[in-house]
């Protein structure tokens, strides 16, 4: 295979540290937009949205905020715990988003975008494109979105949300939920994902989702690929094990894959 640029991937977004918490950007001057999808919050929510620049609820992830963000915080007053985490918009085709919920964002300057006009593309899709499309987000070449509550829902909607990250090869979109969280890893580059282990691991998988692999080669894993064939019928990576010494896994394909790793609890 012809040799490929290398491209880093890092869940150091996830790590409690307060030296990461700087309001957008970490160290690598990777920033951040936050994507709150209809399901549940991830206990680490809040922690993603005072690192974020730019806060999109799609549709009915308003009313996650508004009910979830003050279950996170036990012991305070609810509404000022909803004041601290007041989206910048809410976009889809607004059949979920309640009415009061609605009114009460609007009210404290929430942007709110009715599409539903369009009832051919998803409210994530809606949103990534709001995101990719504004200008007025700062960073857009570094800007990492993260997507809470993608995964572990109703099997179209995380077949949709999948579809998504083929449908924006070029951005860097990761789909989170409590459990896991997956990426897309274009084949147009090698890839280097460090490991968190504090935070990820050690169970991962690679999947040809969008069309098969006549060649994939990886290091770091338990079950490594050596120039070998993956296809839905045939080979997919699916419950293998980052090795214990590994910081870095590398994966090099000739297709587009689905890379995913657990996340631990305790984090
Ligand atoms: N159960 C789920 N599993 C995975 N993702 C979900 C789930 N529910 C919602 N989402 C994500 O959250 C977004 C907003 O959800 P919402 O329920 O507002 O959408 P919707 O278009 O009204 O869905 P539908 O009409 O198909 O039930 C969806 O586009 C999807 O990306
Ligand atoms: C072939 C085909 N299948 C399903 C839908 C329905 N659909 C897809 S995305 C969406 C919006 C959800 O907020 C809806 C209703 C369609 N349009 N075309």
């Amino acid at each position: 295979m012809a040799p490929r640029p290398a491209m880093s991937h890092s869940s150091a977004f996830l790590l409690p540290s307060p030296s990461a918490a700087a309001a957008g950007a970490d160290a690598d001057g990777a920033a951040y937009a936050l994507l709150v999808l209809n399901q549940r919050l991830p206990r680490f929510a809040p922690r993603l949205w005072d690192r974020a620049q730019v806060r999109v609820c799609a549709d009915g992830g308003a009313n996650r905020v508004f009910d979830g963000m003050p279950e996170l915080f036990p012991g305070q007053d609810p509404d000022e715990v909803r004041r601290r985490y007041k989206p910048d918009v809410i976009k889809g085709d607004l059949d979920s988003v309640r009415p009061e919920v609605k009114e009460y964002y609007s009210n404290m300057g929430t942007q709110i975008v009715d599409e539903s006009h369009d009832q051919d593309t998803t409210d994530l899709h809606k949103c990534v494109a709001f995101i990719t499309e504004n200008s007025a987000i700062p960073n857009k070449s570094n800007l990492c979105i993260l997507a809470l509550g993608a995964l572990g829902g109703r099997f179209d909607h995380e077949m949709g949300n999948i579809n998504v990250l083929h449908l924006f090869p070029n951005n860097r979109i990761i789909l989170l939920s409590d459990d896991c969280l997956i990426f897309l890893l274009p084949r147009t580059h090698t890839h280097n994902i460090h490991i968190e282990r504090s935070i990820e691991g050690p169970h991962c998988g690679l999947i040809p989702i969008g069309a098969p692999s006549a060649t994939t080669t990886t290091t770091g894993l338990q079950w490594n690929l050596d120039n070998t064939s993956m296809s839905f019928g045939g080979l997919i990576s699916t419950s293998n094990i980052v090795r214990e010494e590994s910081t870095v896994v590398t994966i090099t394909s000739d297709s587009d894959l689905i890379w995913t790793i657990s996340l631990r609890h305790h984090s």
